[in-house]
């Protein structure tokens, strides 16, 4: 059985002084209830306009968004139940007061009237987020990530159906972001809302998202789970973008024993051994910490490749090694 659709746009456009190489060009989308569908796309390919089409809050040149199968209306034309039912979430905390405390900003959200009803949706909201003990505190002294929390506390206090997320972990610390991406997760569990994310963090990307729709230049090139476009995407852009990996050409592919038939290879960090078979030909150029591993340029002849190493602080900058590809990708320029 299919699942059930929320939202829904048929063939919309939007470009912006009439220019086709901005916005969005004839994209029909079907967003899930209940799941996380993320878009990604590099800097300028049209997200957050299509977030904005799938809110209400711009006008399609040409085509249709529905929401529970009727035609979404513009905001600007009067704001109506459907447009209650969808949040938007940016990172600008443009509607917050920064002197005002937790629980006020948060309870701002809430028609104003009866006390009860404000306290207990309230109170509800900030246990949500863990952000209850702090509900005294100024929203304009609080760290990025608490201030996140806060906004996506008020963005849900209403029950909405749908929560629009853009970029909305660019200022909050890793291990901060861990757990906010986990507590987001559990809320679409529990309550079935549906989230639309747009991001730029492969890893974001692929442990949130049920689906991802790839855009580019305005138009949807790739979709799918996360683990079908990060194990065999079909384009190279999709790769670029989702996975840790060196791109070469037919040439440096040939340095490394690989015999190119369509003119790019992709080899992701994680695909390639080391201390394998052969002299060792490889020179390390960089370490870069991660953590519980390491991430190494190595280079030969020019070529340079991404390797990760869980055997740590074994190679310094200048240390010979040997490695062994495990898998590549190819693709040809035409689907690049
Ligand atoms: N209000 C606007 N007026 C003119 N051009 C716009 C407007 N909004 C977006 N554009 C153009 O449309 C294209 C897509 O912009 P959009 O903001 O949707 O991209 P994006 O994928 O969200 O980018 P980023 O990842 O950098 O936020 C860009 O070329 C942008 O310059």
């Amino acid at each position: 059985m299919s699942a059930e659709l929320i939202l829904e746009t048929i063939s919309i456009t939007k470009n912006f002084f009439g220019d086709k190489s901005t916005g969005v060009n004839n994209i029909t989308i079907f967003i899930p209830k209940g799941k996380i569908t993320a878009i990604v796309g590099e800097s300028g390919s049209g997200k957050t306009t299509l977030l904005k089409l799938l809110s209400g809050n711009i006008k399609p040149d040409s085509g249709d968004v529905f929401f529970h199968s009727q035609a979404l209306p513009l905001r600007s034309n009067g704001l109506t139940a459907q447009h209650a039912a969808i949040t938007m979430v940016s990172q600008d905390n443009r509607d917050m007061d920064m002197g005002a405390s937790i629980w006020e900003n948060v309870c701002a959200g809430l028609p104003t009237g009866d006390i009860n009803y404000q306290v207990q949706k309230t109170t509800q909201a900030l246990n949500l987020l863990g952000i209850y003990g702090l509900k005294e505190q100024a929203f304009g002294k609080l760290s990025g990530g608490e201030k996140q929390r806060v906004t996506i506390a008020k963005a849900l206090i209403n029950r909405p159906e749908v929560l629009m997320l853009d970029e909305p972990f660019n200022q909050v610390d890793a291990n901060y972001r861990d757990d906010l991406q986990h507590d987001i997760r559990q809320i679409v569990k529990e309550w079935g809302v549906t989230v639309i994310l747009v991001s730029h963090d492969p890893a974001e990307l692929l442990s949130m998202a049920d689906e991802l729709i790839v855009i580019k230049e305005g138009e949807i090139v790739e979709q799918g789970s996360p683990e079908k476009l990060y194990h065999s995407p079909k384009l190279l852009y999709t790769a670029k973008i989702l996975v840790n990996c060196s791109e070469l050409t037919a040439a440096q592919a040939a340095v490394c024993g690989i015999k190119s038939k369509r003119g790019t290879v992709v080899i992701y960090a994680e695909h390639i051994a080391i201390g394998g078979i052969g002299t060792k030909k490889w020179t390390v150029k960089q370490v870069l910490f991660k953590g519980f591993y390491e991430e190494l340029v190595i280079e030969r002849d020019e070529v340079s490749l991404r390797v990760i190493n869980y055997n740590r602080a074994k190679y310094k900058p200048g240390s010979k090694l040997g490695i062994k590809i495990e898998k590549y990708y190819e693709f040809g320029k035409w689907l690049s």
